[in-house]
């Protein structure tokens, strides 16, 4: 097979011979990737992973953390909530960091157990421009004996994190994270660089959208924006970055990327995502596809050959 790249057994066609099938109509676009209805692959459906990741690794002990989800899962946008397996992970990074000074740029509702782990004397700016989900936040802050450690702001965040530079406030918050307007998301970067001290962590959300910023089939407006992002960090020298996978259950698209971005000076930075790290990079990313009588699947070449999208023959 010209171009075809051996990869674990299988050979794969080079990407660039897949694109051109666009244009000749033998497929139809990408759609998300590892949904149950695609459990007949040769690989585990991440989706199936997913659920027993969050099962045997982090179950939603915290009761108020729980009822909060339940209440969450019947508001508009409840699917905008982290896992359980992932707000542990945040939880984690806030104990190890020994975090006083936290800063959340798109709160929604959840949350609450990262922040059990501030000190009595931290705190946490919680940026929220939707009133309504902010105000259950607050009630479950309250429930959960914590709300004297959230500074809730409503408002545009950027506004909040402008004002909070006005205020003296660079270089003394230990850990951010970021999960609001995708497309706003350098600038987001650009203001906590400013406001996380070096050795602190910035954490952001959603860096491989999905898979999308890899199907060169998508080009939206919040897609590209993600994409070019990704590629600044990828050359930002203030920063030294890392993505972990992790599969989410609640977002319902099996692999979720997160990624971990140190500063030069020691500010370490979180991506979260979609996908492998590798995909962030046009010149490094090594996607393949493979076929099967009607099915087409998009693969990236990291260490666990994962699948990040899926289309059918028409
Ligand atoms: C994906 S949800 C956040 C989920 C939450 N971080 C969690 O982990 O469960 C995104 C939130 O960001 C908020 N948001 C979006 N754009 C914003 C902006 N420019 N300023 C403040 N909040 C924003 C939305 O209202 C929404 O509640």
């Amino acid at each position: 097979m010209t171009g075809a790249v051996i990869h674990g057994g299988w050979s794969f066609p080079q990407l660039s011979s897949f694109v051109p099938n666009r244009f000749g109509a033998h497929y139809t676009p990408f759609t998300r990737a590892n949904r149950r209805s695609f459990g007949q692959q040769k690989s585990f459906p991440l989706t199936y992973l997913g659920d027993r990741a969050v099962t045997i690794s982090a179950s939603d002990h915290n009761h108020i953390l729980k009822q909060l989800r339940e209440e969450t899962a019947t508001m508009h946008g409840s699917q905008m909530q982290v896992s359980p397996d992932q707000a542990q992970l945040l939880a984690m990074l806030v104990q190890i960091l020994g975090a006083k000074r936290c800063i959340e740029v798109g709160v929604y509702t959840v949350r609450i157990l990262a922040y059990t782990f501030l000190p009595e004397s931290g705190i946490l700016v919680a940026c929220e421009r939707d009133k309504n989900a902010l105000e259950v936040a607050k009630r479950y802050y309250d429930r959960a004996g914590v709300s004297h450690k959230v500074d809730a702001r409503h408002g545009l965040a950027v506004d909040t994190l402008n004002s909070m530079i006005e205020n003296g406030e660079s270089c003394s918050n230990d850990f951010a994270f970021v999960d609001a307007d995708k497309r706003m998301y350098q600038e987001y970067f650009e203001l906590l660089l400013k406001l996380v001290r070096a050795g602190g962590v910035i954490v952001i959300d959603n860096v491989l959208w999905y898979g999308k910023v890899a199907d060169p089939l998508v080009d939206d407006e919040t897609t590209k924006s993600i994409r070019s992002f990704n590629r600044a960090l990828m050359d930002d020298m203030r920063v030294s970055i890392s993505m972990a996978n992790t599969p989410s259950r609640f977002m319902g698209h099996g692999v979720h990327a997160w990624s971990v971005l140190p500063v030069t000076e020691c500010l370490n930075v979180l991506q979260f995502g979609f996908g492998d790290r590798s995909q962030l990079n046009g010149k490094k990313a090594n996607l393949q596809y493979t076929t099967s009588q009607n099915t087409c699947s998009l693969y990236l070449q990291n260490s666990c050959s994962q699948r990040i999208g899926h289309g059918y023959k028409t």
